[in-house]
């Protein structure tokens, strides 16, 4: 146990940081690879009920894909990953939604109310939360086919404004619908990237199952603290797997004109009080202005 100096000396460092989030807009995405264990999970939720207890207007954007892999497993759909996306079949498409929005989305509103009822769930598909069209990606010169996988054309941020408003924390699972109606797989980082943006959000972090964005990854886990826009928009084409749509993201949303995106360690119990509260923070800070680093 730390002692009542040490105890009170950590409050005293949260002053500055808590003083300055009343009334922000932070928008959060939980990864499903941060979310494989209960008690992180638990932790995660009273570290969102934490901050708007303390006048933060959190979003809750959630990930799931190894629950949806598993669960394909289970049925035996195979699916594989191009680019950092799942190649997403009519049958996978179905499974995508049903675990997303029947599973994820359930557990993940059903811990945060469980501390007093704020939490609503939707989906990219309730009040035109979402639009989104067929996403085709290019890789090493070749066209890539992703089926149902969907890019985010337009959003529509009232119904999450209308929550925000009434002090609930809406918990967004990331399917969304084309003009006709056809349901889109939209990657989690990609559609928590475009919310921050429409919403003017103050915030984006990112939790994931990493320590941030590695300098030289997977040879060195040294992670880069701070980066730029710029510095990013360099980088980018380097980087793999699941790191590419975050980072993206991260880029987007930044250039957008959210004042900061973080990608942090979602393995680390109460890791979003660390990077909040504390003067180091946790993970990568990407921001807009180099001398602003
Ligand atoms: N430069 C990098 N730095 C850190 N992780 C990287 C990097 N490049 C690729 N990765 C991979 O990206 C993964 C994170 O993305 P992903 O698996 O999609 O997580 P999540 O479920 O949180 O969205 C890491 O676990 C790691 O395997
Ligand atoms: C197109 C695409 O890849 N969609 C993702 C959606 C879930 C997601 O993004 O989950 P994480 O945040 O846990 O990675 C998928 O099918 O896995």
């Amino acid at each position: 146990m730390i002692n009542a100096a040490a105890k009170a000396s950590i409050l005293i460092e949260a002053l500055p940081w808590l003083a300055s989030y009343v009334g922000k807009t932070m928008v959060i995405k939980y990864g499903g690879n941060a979310m494989v264990d209960d008690e992180l999970k638990a932790a995660f939720a009273e570290d969102v009920i934490f901050l708007r207890t303390v006048g933060v207007k959190p979003v809750v954007v959630h990930g799931g894909g190894p629950q949806i892999s598993s669960m394909l497993k289970r049925l035996g759909i195979a699916s594989e990953f191009r680019g950092g996306l799942r190649v997403t079949t009519p049958e996978a498409m179905d499974v995508v939604r049903m675990v997303l929005m029947g599973q994820v989305n359930r557990e993940l509103v059903g811990l945060l109310n469980a501390r007093g009822p704020v939490a609503v769930g939707l989906s990219g598909e309730d009040a035109g939360l979402l639009t989104a069209e067929r996403k085709g990606i290019e890789l090493d010169g070749e066209e890539i086919d992703l089926g149902l996988v969907g890019e985010v054309t337009e959003v529509r941020p009232e119904a999450l404004i209308d929550l925000i408003n009434a002090g609930r924390i809406p918990v967004v699972a990331t399917v969304a619908p084309d003009d006709e109606g056809q349901v889109y797989n939209v990657n989690a980082d990609t559609a928590a990237g475009a919310l921050a943006a429409a919403l003017d959000a103050d915030r984006l972090v990112v939790l994931t199952d990493v320590a941030g964005l590695y300098a030289d990854w997977p040879n060195s886990t040294e992670v880069i603290r701070q980066i730029s826009t710029s510095e990013l928009e360099l980088l980018l084409p380097s980087l793999a797997s699941g790191m590419i749509p975050k980072m993206e993201a991260c880029l987007k949303a930044v250039q957008a004109g959210v004042p900061k995106a973080t990608v942090i360690d979602g393995r680390v119990p109460h890791s979003l009080l660390l990077e909040m509260f504390t003067d180091e923070g946790i993970g990568t800070m990407v921001r807009d202005q180099e001398d602003a680093l």
